[in-house]
């Protein structure tokens, strides 16, 4: 299945921009595991919050599906839900040719539609679940609050957003200290400086991460009144918002 992430192995001449590519494709559980606390527990957790959350005759969203593992899990947690479906979507081309290939693997009665598309351009509705598992610190800035908006807007009464995100923190002793945690964490997985390094140069300018507080400033904007971290592991974490 998934190779051992080798990329930033050896020295690069020059550390191009972190790209979803058929490179990264091939390496991704390996390397989203090994490189960010509590992924796992994350993954499995979406399960349990959709059969508690998902609604009968409602939609569900995985935005920035990736290789479909949030998909999986909601799939796990749809049973006894009567007509659900799941849409996935990632603007990468890579990354959905294989992600359906991995959806198509495991049998199941819950219809999951793949899309190849910006999460910006997709309307949500009717949506009892939508996660955004690692995927909004991937897009600019200024096209946050506008996603979050039409999340909230396409959300039933009691639906839930997921929101899993690497923050940043005001307190520079903390920020240090977690960053610190999270550079040990990849070390305790085997990755080397120069992987360590040459990784986080390419993320430079891509991952934009934000406070905890700016997280729930936002979303309070796009129109939340219920947001709580569930999860945190070092500088990595999830919060749930709930629309009323
Ligand atoms: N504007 C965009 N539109 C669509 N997709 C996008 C966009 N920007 C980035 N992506 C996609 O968002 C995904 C982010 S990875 C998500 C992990 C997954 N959720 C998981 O639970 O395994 C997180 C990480 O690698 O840290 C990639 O597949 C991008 O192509
Ligand atoms: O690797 C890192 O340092 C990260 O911040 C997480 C990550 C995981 C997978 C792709 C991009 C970033």
């Amino acid at each position: 299945m998934s190779q051992t992430d080798n990329i930033y192995s050896q020295p690069l001449p020059q550390v191009d921009s972190f790209r979803f590519d058929q490179q990264v494709v091939q390496v991704f559980p390996d390397m989203i595991k090994r490189s960010v606390p509590g992924y796992e527990k994350i993954i499995n957790s979406i399960a349990m919050i959709t059969q508690r959350c998902a609604q009968d005759n409602s939609n569900l969203y995985d935005l920035g599906c990736s290789l479909g593992a949030a998909t999986l899990s909601m799939r796990r947690g749809l049973i006894n839900k009567q007509n659900c479906q799941i849409i996935s979507v990632d603007n990468s081309s890579a990354m959905v040719e294989t992600c359906q290939q991995y959806i198509q693997a495991y049998k199941s009665d819950v219809p999951v539609t793949v899309l190849q598309d910006d999460i910006c351009n997709v309307k949500i509705e009717n949506a009892s679940v939508v996660v955004l598992n690692f995927t909004l610190q991937f897009l600019t800035p200024e096209k946050r609050l506008s996603l979050l908006t039409n999340i909230y807007n396409g959300l039933l009464p009691g639906g839930v957003l997921i929101l899993s995100e690497k923050f940043i923190f005001e307190d520079t002793t903390s920020h240090q200290l977690l960053i610190d945690l999270h550079l040990d964490f990849k070390r305790s997985q085997g990755y080397s400086e120069l992987e360590i390094s040459q990784k986080r140069s390419s993320l430079d300018n891509v991952l934009i991460s934000d406070t905890v507080e700016q997280h729930y400033q936002r979303l309070q904007q796009a129109g939340f009144k219920h947001n709580e971290l569930w999860y945190q592991c070092f500088n990595f974490g999830s919060i749930l918002s709930i629309k009323d």
